[in-house]
């Protein structure tokens, strides 16, 4: 059992679910981070009383030291920072819940300090998903899936006899708020109506994308990195409910697969205790106050970021960091009511065509120049 975490992106929406968790299990805190948050990282340093705290922006790093200068903790700043929480010696786990590629460098410092990973940053996978996972084979490090569909694929997998028999993963979407929609029904819709999930209630930047279904995509690379599976292996299916979270078949046609009501504590939890199971603050699945499940095929038409991020896996090399890049940009022009939401599937297909079709990864560098100039494509794009 894990003792001690350090939980990037603790103010954010699995951030502090991630305490909820650490409350029940009486775990302990060694390290908090995140961007700007000052007032919510204050009542988490009180409460969980960290060693470090890392604040990505420098004026409130400089805020909050002096907020809390009557405690013992250390305040960090900067990319430096987020990777000192990273490779904290004394956390057994680290946690990273920050939100965007930014997680990248502080997952890859993690695991060179041969640290295990609970990943919620699914960006990182998507970005960077060859050196991490070569960087964590190398450092015998575990990467531990904290997204729902993960989470329950890795469940599932718990009683794989060989990999060998595994034919398909099939992730569960729950098509979002616009479900059943046509391109021209979505030409008018506003930040406010894509920001209502269904089922769960996430970040606004994971929340777009599930409206997108670019978070579907999103989670085919992911998936396809995290249990080694080529992108023609893993299917997606539209359930409306998101109480299957995902779902694996082996070779003579046996699926399995994991339900649980749509709270993120159960995957948080797993991630932490894993292998062991422990009583949990989520209620009980029950299947007949649901009375029904559905299960539809996804229009890829309509929601072409799906078809982008399935284009951008099988081209490799590149192209799903530049996919990523110019969907981050594009959410935030979306929010920021500069862009429509049609735009945002329309300027990842092009930033990655634009982007020469370069195979081979070798080096972070690579990957952050990829993820500028998709970004710098779209800013151009949009003017
Ligand atoms: N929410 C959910 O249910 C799920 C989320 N995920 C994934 O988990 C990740 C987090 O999502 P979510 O919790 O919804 O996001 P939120 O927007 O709610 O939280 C993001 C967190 O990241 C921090 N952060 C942002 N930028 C930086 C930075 N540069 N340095 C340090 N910290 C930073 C924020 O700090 P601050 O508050 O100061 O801005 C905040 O703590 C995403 O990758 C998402 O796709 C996956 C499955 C489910
Ligand atoms: C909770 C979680 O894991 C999210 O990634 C969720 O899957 C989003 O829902 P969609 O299925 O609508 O993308
Ligand atoms: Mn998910």
């Amino acid at each position: 059992m894990r003792r001690c975490l350090s939980i990037l992106g603790s103010t954010g929406s699995i951030g502090t679910q991630t305490l909820d968790v650490v409350r029940g299990l009486n775990l302990k805190v060694c390290a908090l981070a995140a961007n700007a948050n000052t007032a919510l990282l204050e009542e988490q340093i009180r409460e969980f009383k960290p060693e470090l705290a890392a604040v990505f922006d420098e004026s409130a790093a400089k805020k909050l030291k002096i907020a809390v200068a009557d405690t013992p903790v250390k305040i960090v700043s900067g990319m430096e920072g987020l990777c000192e929480a990273a490779a904290m010696e004394s956390a057994d786990l680290i946690l990273n819940s920050v939100v965007g590629m930014v997680g990248l460098v502080p997952t890859l410092t993690a695991i060179g300090a041969g640290k295990d990973v609970a990943l919620a940053n699914k960006e990182t996978l998507v970005a960077g998903g060859s050196l991490v996972m070569e960087a964590a084979r190398k450092n015998s490090v575990k990467i531990i899936p904290v997204d729902s569909e993960h989470s329950a694929v890795f469940q599932c997998l718990q009683g794989c006899p060989e990999k060998k028999a595994l034919k398909r993963i099939i992730l569960t979407a729950s098509g979002g708020p616009f479900f059943g929609k046509s391109r021209d029904d979505l030409v008018q819709v506003t930040p406010e109506q894509a920001l209502k999930h269904p089922n769960w209630n996430m970040g606004a930047k994971v929340t777009i994308d599930s409206a997108t279904m670019m978070n579907k995509g999103l989670e085919i690379i992911e998936a396809s990195w995290l249990f080694d599976m080529p992108a023609s292996k893993i299917s997606v299916v539209v359930h409306r409910e998101s109480v299957v979270h995902s779902m694996i078949e082996y070779e003579d046609n046996s699926v399995i697969a994991q339900l649980g009501l749509p709270d993120m504590r159960i995957p948080i939890q797993y991630a932490i205790t894993w292998p062991q199971r422990f009583p949990s603050p989520v209620g009980q699945l029950s299947l007949t106050d649901y009375g029904k499940l559905t299960f539809f095929e996804p229009d890829l038409q309509t929601f072409s970021c799906l078809a982008a991020c399935k284009n951008a896996i099988e081209r490799g090399g590149l192209a799903p960091a530049a996919a990523n890049g110019a969907n981050e940009v594009a959410v935030k022009l979306f929010l920021d009511g500069r862009i429509s939401f049609l735009q945002i599937g329309d300027l990842v297909h092009r930033a990655m065509e634009n982007q020469p079709d370069i195979q081979s990864v070798s080096s972070v560098d690579d990957i952050l120049n990829a993820d500028r100039s998709a970004r710098d494509y779209v800013l151009n794009a949009v003017g």
